[in-house]
């Protein structure tokens, strides 16, 4: 089922172009990664997803209602952990969660059980008592986090939830989206400018640039997009020019290059196999030590797409 339809937006400031036409689906429980520069149009978009925002032109339907026509309905849906945080410093972190929860209409044993399981998938449990004041900066991220799913939202929204965190949070961070999304089959709409986040968590993405569609699709299909090839490496012994002819006369191989006891391959992704290529190092009796296929990474397709880094 699809959960979001974003359907030709576009979005004006003044005169400049924030969004133009951005359209695009999410399957209900997926994990999907909306990725794109600072200034990309990304928090602009989610505004206009949770109805905060209007667009000039197009229509977003979240589970199916129209977040403009009928925007309660919409909004049952939606939990959102903005880039900003919205807690209470001077109370602790269970009472922060007693305060958002009650504000959901929860109270008695309902709303305990979900504080306790809110605290418990954002790892906060054993500081559950401590003030918000007290608390690092990842761990209000994280208290953020908890907050937004008091009401078990099907979908949750995270704008660029790690940005400025520690390393520790932001492990937490992630395995509370992938236990969250595997427990309550939540969608997951996660936006961030770093690549390698979205390439970890998102199985589907978007990628724009100053307000336009750059890539969109399974994380295959927009590698692919820059290069149907992978990269082989492989470590052996007994590696001699007879061996390196005979690997580099195979259909598949594009480019053959050796460096001490590795060879770097760059090959051709849909019609590679790894057998004819074992059975020549075994009739080298070159023993393997490691061998790896790599993907090219979605820096290097946002850099082949926009010609830019994404940390620019
Ligand atoms: N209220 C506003 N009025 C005028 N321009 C705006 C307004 N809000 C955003 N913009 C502009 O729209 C563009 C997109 O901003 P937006 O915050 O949506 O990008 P972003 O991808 O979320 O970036 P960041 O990661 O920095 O938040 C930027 O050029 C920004 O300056």
């Amino acid at each position: 089922m699809k959960i979001i339809e974003v359907k030709n937006i576009s979005k004006k400031f003044e005169d400049k172009i924030v969004l133009d036409n951005i359209s695009f689906t999410i399957e209900e429980g997926d994990i999907f990664g909306l990725i794109g520069p600072n200034g990309a149009g990304k928090s602009t978009l989610i505004n206009i997803m949770t109805g905060l925002l209007d667009p000039n032109n197009g229509n977003i339907s979240i589970g199916g209602f129209d977040i403009k026509k009928e925007s309660l309905k919409a909004k049952e849906f939606l939990g959102l952990v903005p880039q900003e945080l919205a807690l209470m410093e001077t109370i602790s972190a269970y009472d922060n969660l007693e305060f958002f929860g009650s504000l959901y209409g929860l109270k008695g044993k309902a709303l305990k059980e979900k504080i306790g399981y809110a605290l418990d998938i954002t790892g906060l449990s054993e500081k559950r008592k401590d003030k918000v004041k007290k608390f690092s900066g990842g761990m209000k991220r994280r208290l953020n986090l908890a907050a937004a799913i008091m009401h078990e939202p099907k979908i949750l929204i995270l704008d660029e939830p790690t940005v400025g965190i520690d390393p520790q949070s932001r492990n937490h961070i992630f395995q509370f989206i992938k236990s969250i999304n595997r427990e309550k089959n939540t969608t997951i709409l996660y936006t961030s400018h770093y690549m390698e986040e979205v390439e970890y968590l998102c199985n589907n993405i978007f990628i724009m640039d100053e307000g336009k569609e750059i890539a969109y699709g399974d994380k295959k299909t927009v590698k692919s997009m820059i290069s149907d090839n992978n990269k082989v490496n492989l470590r052996a012994d007994n590696i001699n020019g007879d061996l390196i002819n005979s690997i580099e006369l195979l259909d598949s191989i594009i480019n053959c290059e050796v460096y001490h006891d590795e060879i770097k391959l760059l090959v051709k992704g849909d019609s590679f196999k790894l057998e004819p290529l074992l059975k020549i190092l075994e009739k080298n009796n070159s023993v393997i030590k490691s061998i790896n296929v790599d993907e090219p990474n979605l820096e290097e397709v946002f850099l082949s797409l926009t010609g830019k880094n994404l940390r620019d």
